[in-house]
């Protein structure tokens, strides 16, 4: 039903013309044999003179044109309106699929940093990967699932006709088969539930697989320790799971199937001892009965996929659901000009995790200049990446106030002054391409950066495409740093970019691209352990427990070369 309501939110009209064509397909169908029992009734006194009566079509001998030709024009129309609604359907889902996918991206687009750090990239993979395909195929389903309701309908209704006490007798099959169906078919839904929670951890452990490729290769028993238990128990888990539920399913199936002959038995061998019953009669019901098996046959084989669609869309509502829209102010207006940022008693817990108290940084006091080169020290662990992501923007205080200027931050102007910052963290993602386009004074410009960080002689900008990304890993900073220089921003924020420099280019950057910066007034913050150029700083800040120990400016003196 949820599976409906989205098609029917996504394109109602198309699925109403899909659901009004199925289901007169399903109606035709189902009239397809009291048509053939009415024309060839042989109680019927003009029976013999029907199929006396030929009429010659296309050099054809056809008897009883009139009740043929209906015949022929009931299975064209099934062709076409089955056609017309299965392919509506079929479009619609592609549709579907391209919408959630969107709005997945959408949604993680507009969350916080902070909810896609918790949940993880290998479980939004794998919804992506996994659900939303199996959604799409479920979906598929709905046109035969409609269809063959209609015809089995349809032909309850024809049994009505033909004796009520054998349509009595079919119900109560239905209702009996229907709970003996239920019953086990819920035990292999709650095992498709948990293969599918499996496929998350897998999913992680393929994500080490790749990524982790170079430490295990070099070390046999890790590697097959890995394999073992992170990858193959998964495997394990989930085959088990899946061979259980895909059995149970299987035999449902096959039940089902059978219990129109069930029924054509107990008609035959037991129900024509109680009710007298016609010949005729008898031959409709067991043409019906038959009749019924393939739609029945078709529903239990599709229910399957509903099940596992509709798990996998209850798992991407779930999923959905954990991941907050930041906020709904998307808009980015103008600010007020600033010249400070001021961060007065800010304070930052991450959420605890497993009985763990989460780390928490504060509260802290300070104050950024524009035209100011701010170094962010302290030892590993200290918080120094923890306050970058306040001072960035990316987390929000959970107390204390930031502000740019006079104007505080909060949720109504986040993304506003989200655009006055270029930063380069040490997790940085190297894009191949200018996320914005190049023109001829951005291309020179981003040249004289290739040649300044001696990247000229293996990359070129190509329509705005980075001609290669196969280069070193000091390379690859060099050109996160040429893609932040090339965009104005106010605030620059660089988290250990010199740390695995040539001493060249750690030379460039503190003494070339940092002065620059400060000529151009921007708000300079450099988290860095070189000691070796902490007197270029105009103000550190020393980190230690989420704490400031210490905001020297005379560090700056103490340290400059005499
Ligand atoms: N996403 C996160 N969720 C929960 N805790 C985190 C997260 N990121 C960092 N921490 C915790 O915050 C603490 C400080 O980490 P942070 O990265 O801010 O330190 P750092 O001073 O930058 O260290 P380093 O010099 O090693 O980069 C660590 O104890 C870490 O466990």
């Amino acid at each position: 039903m949820n599976m409906l309501t989205l098609f029917s939110k996504k394109a109602p009209n198309a699925l109403f013309i899909s659901i009004i064509f199925g289901a007169l397909a399903g109606i035709l169908y189902s009239s397809l044999i009291p048509l053939v029992l009415s024309s060839i009734s042989p109680e019927d006194p003009n029976f013999t003179n029907k199929i006396e009566l030929t009429t010659e079509v296309l050099s054809f001998n056809v008897s009883n044109y009139k009740m043929a030709a209906l015949f022929f024009v009931t299975c064209v129309s099934i062709l076409v309106m089955r056609s017309v609604s299965q392919i509506i359907l079929v479009r619609v889902a592609a549709k579907v699929g391209k919408d959630l996918r969107s709005q997945f991206y959408e949604r993680i687009i507009s969350s916080s940093l902070l909810s896609v750090e918790n949940i993880g990239s290998s479980r939004l993979i794998a919804s992506i990967s996994t659900d939303i395909p199996r959604i799409v195929s479920g979906a598929g389903a709905l046109p035969s699932i409609l269809v063959n309701s209609i015809t089995l309908i349809g032909m309850l209704g024809f049994l009505i006709f033909i004796n009520f006490e054998v349509f009595k007798l079919v119900m109560l099959a239905i209702f009996v088969g229907g709970v003996c169906f239920q019953l086990p078919m819920s035990i292999g839904n709650k095992m498709l539930e948990k293969s599918r929670e499996t496929r998350d951890e897998l999913q992680r452990s393929i994500h080490g697989l790749i990524y982790g490729f170079k430490e295990l290769k070099l070390d046999k028993k890790n590697r097959e320790f890995y394999f073992e238990k992170a990858l193959l128990d998964n495997e394990r888990k989930i085959l088990k799971d899946e061979k259980s539920a895909y059995s149970i399913i299987t035999m449902m199936g096959i039940f089902g199937d059978l219990i129109s002959f069930f029924v054509i038995g107990a008609v035959c061998f037991v129900f024509i001892s109680y009710h007298t019953i016609s010949s005729q009669e008898l031959v409709g019901v067991i043409m019906a009965l038959l009749y019924i098996t393939g739609p029945i046959s078709v529903l239990l084989d599709t229910i399957p996929r509903m099940v596992v669609a509709s798990i996998s869309h209850r798992k991407l509502n779930k999923l959905l659901a954990s991941i907050p829209v930041e906020t709904d102010v998307k808009t980015v207006s103008d600010t007020p000009e600033w010249e400070t940022i001021q961060l007065k008693n800010v304070e930052y817990t991450y959420p605890s995790k497993r009985e763990e108290a989460g780390f928490s940084v504060g509260p802290i006091n300070i104050t950024l200049k524009k035209g100011d080169v701010t170094f962010l020290v302290g030892a590993n662990g200290s918080g120094k990446s923890t306050l970058s992501k306040l001072l960035t923007l990316h987390y929000l205080p959970k107390n204390g106030v930031i502000s740019f200027g006079e104007e505080s931050l909060g949720l109504n102007n986040i993304e506003s002054y989200r655009q006055k910052i270029g930063a380069i963290y040490s997790d940085y993602f190297l894009f191949d391409t200018f996320l914005f386009d190049i023109d001829g004074e951005r291309l020179a410009r981003a040249n004289t950066y290739l040649k300044m960080l001696e990247l000229d002689a293996k990359v070129n900008i190509v329509d705005g495409r980075f001609s290669t990304l196969s280069l070193s890993d000091g390379q690859k900073k060099r050109m996160a740093l040429l893609v932040s220089l090339m965009i104005d921003k106010e605030v620059y924020l660089f988290d250990e970019w010199a740390a695995d420099q040539d001493p060249v280019f750690k030379d460039i950057f503190y003494n070339k691209i940092l002065p620059e910066l400060k000529a151009k007034n921007k708000v300079i913050i450099v988290i860095s352990h070189d000691d070796r150029y902490f007197h270029i700083a105009d103000k550190t800040i020393v980190m230690e427990s989420g704490k400031v120990r210490a905001e020297n400016e005379s560090l700056i003196k103490q340290l400059e070369p005499a």
